[in-house]
């Protein structure tokens, strides 16, 4: 409790917590979050597996995690407790995330790859050899790529930004939209259209670190601000699922199926033939939760591989080298679900997972225990929180791998990360001695385990390695000033860098070779 309270105080992150309770507190720890609320902390790798995959029964999802987000998804599988209706929304909405689904879709993350280089492009050449912040550009384009994914809409959020640059010639018109920040960065006042920023605003709104988040935001959600913004996105989506079920009216189920080419329209598609019905107000609801988990995840990670990258010059190097060697022809044919697989090209795959990694972008999830348990020795009753950090394998103490004691080490399922370089960015760790890939080599749970695992981690995959692709063929990341270069994180509902500043420069720039 006190420890907690003071890493808040000192402007830390729930994230930054579980990393000194994986350090100090040892593989199981019971944390007061207040006078009635507590939570038991595992940091222990092949504990938290083991409950995840195969203690699963005795555990759901957690009534704090259904509380923070039941305002704005009371239905949807984020919020709904392992039932029937779980289980039916999860297996309509599993064909979203084959591999043929995701190379139909796939289009759209390329488009909003490309655009967002276009626009780094135009603000570098503004900016002048100074920084600039990311974040919002990455939130934008993933936003850009979602939209397209799960409703068959782009918003242009990142296009528009651009034409808004791309016509700031004249010095009055350059004021408008550029300004001087603080500590020397160049700042970019740039407006995204209507609906997605009522998307930002109510996803703001979830009451994080809020001892009682339901009551907090009924209240919030009485204002007249959340109101307009909130009948916005309603009328929007009820829109789009009114054109989808007209057009899919007009086909048999398996030729709407196998037309549709982005979530919305597959779902339709795949309900007309099943007897087992979903009402419009969960497809609406399943759809907004396609805009908040699948968009600030993606966009944080990539904030953190911008950051990772500035300071690893040679990682920036290696990956443009290895791609221009596995993927020759990438001007002529594009960068594409095939040419970027795990196979193809392992050193990006090595990228990816290791960035997820050491982010920590989900800094944790939460299950409550169905009845009473034994966890590594421990009675916990039913009723209790458990909380499983996804730092596990950052912090490489003892607690992070196995201990003999607890757990037969012949289960095994992944490898060790070798003593003293868990907090170390590291993309080889991922590699096998004949340069392939390894999922399995050591601890690492950025999208959890088990039957309640992000529903959305091969899209999110894909989303990383396009357009990490994209952005490393295009740009190197220079480096930039020091008070721009600090790694402290904050928790949103997702665990954000404090800064993420960036200085793109072609491959062509002397600083390459610095
Ligand atoms: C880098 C990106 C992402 C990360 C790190 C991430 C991480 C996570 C984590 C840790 C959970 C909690 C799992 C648990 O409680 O065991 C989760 C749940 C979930 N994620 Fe993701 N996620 C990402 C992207 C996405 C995307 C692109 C979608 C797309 C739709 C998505 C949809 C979901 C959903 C629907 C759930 C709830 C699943 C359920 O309870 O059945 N996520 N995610």
């Amino acid at each position: 409790m006190i420890r907690l309270g003071r890493i808040m105080r000192n402007n830390g992150s729930f994230t930054d917590f579980f990393d000194k309770s994986s350090e100090t507190l040892g593989p199981i720890c019971q944390i007061k979050l207040g006078p009635f609320a507590h939570m038991v902390v595992i940091t222990d790798y092949l504990e938290i597996e083991n409950l995840l995959l195969r203690r699963h029964q005795s555990l759901d999802r957690s009534s704090y995690t259904v509380n923070l987000f039941k305002g704005i998804l009371p239905k949807a599988l984020l919020t709904l407790k392992t039932d029937e209706i779980w289980r039916h929304h999860r297996k309509l909405l599993s064909t979203t995330m084959t591999p043929k689904f995701l190379r139909t879709v796939n289009p759209n993350i390329t488009r909003s790859a490309e655009e967002l280089v276009k626009l780094w492009q135009e603000k570098s050449k503004l900016a002048n050899g100074r920084s600039f912040e990311a974040e919002l550009d990455l939130e934008s384009a993933t936003m850009d790529a979602i939209c397209g994914i799960a409703l068959g809409e782009n918003w242009n959020i990142i296009s528009g930004y651009t034409s808004k640059l791309s016509h700031c010639t004249e010095y009055s018109s350059r004021d408008a939209v550029i300004e001087d920040g603080k500590r020397n960065e160049i700042r970019f006042r740039l407006e995204a259209p209507e609906l997605a920023e009522s998307v930002w605003y109510i996803f703001n709104t979830v009451p994080l670190q809020n001892p009682f988040p339901s009551l907090t935001h009924y209240f919030i959600s009485l204002s007249p601000t959340y109101k307009k913004h909130i009948k916005r996105i309603e009328n929007f989506l009820k829109q789009k699922i009114r054109e989808a079920r007209s057009k899919a009216s007009r086909f048999s189920p398996n030729v709407a199926e196998d037309m549709a080419n982005n979530t919305l329209d597959l779902v339709i598609a795949k309900e007309l033939g099943n007897d087992h019905k979903i009402s419009d107000e969960e497809i609406k609801q399943e759809l907004f939760q396609y805009l908040l988990a699948g968009t600030e995840t993606s966009s944080t990670t990539l904030a953190w591989w911008c950051k990772y990258m500035t300071n690893n010059p040679s990682v920036q190097r290696k990956l443009r080298d290895h791609l221009q060697d596995k993927i020759p022809d990438y001007k002529e044919q594009g960068l594409n679900y095939d040419n970027l697989s795990p196979s193809n090209v392992p050193y990006l795959e090595a990228v990816v997972h290791e960035t997820l990694r050491i982010a920590r972008t989900a800094g944790g999830y939460l299950r409550d225990t169905k009845e009473d348990v034994i966890i590594l020795g421990h009675y916990i009753p039913k009723g209790t929180t458990l909380a499983f950090p996804t730092s596990t394998g950052y912090q490489d103490n003892d607690s992070s791998y196995s201990n003999e004691n607890q757990q037969d080490n012949r289960d095994r399922r992944v490898g060790y990360w070798q003593s003293g370089t868990g907090h170390l960015f590291d993309p080889e760790r991922w590699l096998d001695e004949e340069g392939q890939f390894n999922a399995t080599a050591g601890p690492s749970l950025p999208f959890s385990l088990g039957q309640r695992r992000c529903f959305g981690k091969n899209l999110a995959l894909l989303e990383l390695r396009v357009f990490i692709a994209h952005l490393n063929l295009a740009f190197f990341f220079a480096p930039i000033p020091q008070n721009l270069n600090g790694f402290e994180r904050f928790d949103k509902i997702i665990s954000h860098p404090k800064d993420c500043f960036i200085r793109p420069v072609s491959w062509d720039s002397e600083e390459v070779n610095l």
